[in-house]
């Protein structure tokens, strides 16, 4: 009986992000936790207003079309590999005034689902080194689970702060599966990724020579269309 329970509570994975422009590393990401995790759902969310982001940044209503875009890529990638999780881009984050911040969409998102389903937010080692700047971070783990990947050039045993070295050592959960029984308070951090690419660096060459040499192993091709329909980043 508590096996049954167990298998049928639901699995929501959030991917957030500022997604200007989203590129292969987020669905490289969004693919190995959607699996690792056997996910129900995963929500891709465009952070409405990136506040750690600076100025500059493409408008929110673009990078909502082309996560959308590159979500119906996605969505063919699990599609070939057998995925059963459905995608679902979500603009909650934009219709939200003011800074976008991830404790508030959290809050929304455990009013959506309910207390009982495990929601995972899966974010880059990168994003679990600058947490303790995020908005009351140190609540986000009662409404989710962090599931951490690997990501190039971030080091967590190299750059670890205090804060984040207690937060591991209360929440971390050697195995994935705690997550799935879990629906809130876990942290999994996951070594296998490895995927050296950043929306900085693909801005910088869409701004360059190199513009053209731009592929669909860098940036999803229905995203890629619009960057090039619209002029976007020149
Ligand atoms: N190559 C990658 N490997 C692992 N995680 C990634 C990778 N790229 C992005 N992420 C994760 O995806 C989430 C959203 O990232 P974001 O949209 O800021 O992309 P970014 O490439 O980091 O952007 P920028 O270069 O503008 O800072 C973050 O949690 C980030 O850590
Ligand atoms: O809550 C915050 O204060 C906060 C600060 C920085 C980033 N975040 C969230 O982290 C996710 C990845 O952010 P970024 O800046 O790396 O694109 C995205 O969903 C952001 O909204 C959230």
């Amino acid at each position: 009986m508590t096996s049954l329970r167990l298998n049928t509570i639901k699995k929501i994975g959030i991917l957030g992000g500022t997604f200007d422009p989203p590129h292969l590393g987020h669905l490289k990401l969004a693919t190995h936790f959607a699996k690792v995790l056997h996910l129900d759902e995963l929500l891709l969310i465009p952070s409405g207003e990136p506040w750690q982001k600076g100025t500059g940044l493409t408008n929110a209503e673009t990078r909502l079309q082309l996560t959308e875009a590159a979500g119906v890529d996605l969505a063919r990638a699990f599609q070939y590999l057998g995925i059963p999780t459905q995608i679902g881009v979500d603009r909650l984050e934009i219709d939200r005034a003011g800074p976008s911040y991830a404790i508030d969409t959290a809050k929304a998102l455990r009013e959506r689902f309910g207390p009982n389903s495990s929601m995972t937010w899966l974010m880059g080692v990168d994003s679990l080194l600058n947490l303790p700047t995020w908005n009351s971070w140190d609540q986000l783990l009662n409404y989710v689970n962090f599931a951490v990947a690997s990501r190039p050039h971030y080091a967590l045993s190299l750059e670890m702060n205090p804060q984040i070295e207690v937060l591991l050592t209360q929440h971390q959960s050697i195995n994935a599966d705690a997550l799935e029984k879990s629906p809130f308070g876990r942290i999994y951090l996951d070594n296998s990724l490895s995927i050296d690419l950043s929306s900085t660096h693909l801005r910088n060459q869409l701004k360059s020579s190199a513009r053209s040499e731009i592929a669909s192993e860098q940036i999803p091709a229905h995203a890629l269309e619009i960057i090039t329909n619209l002029g976007l980043y020149k």
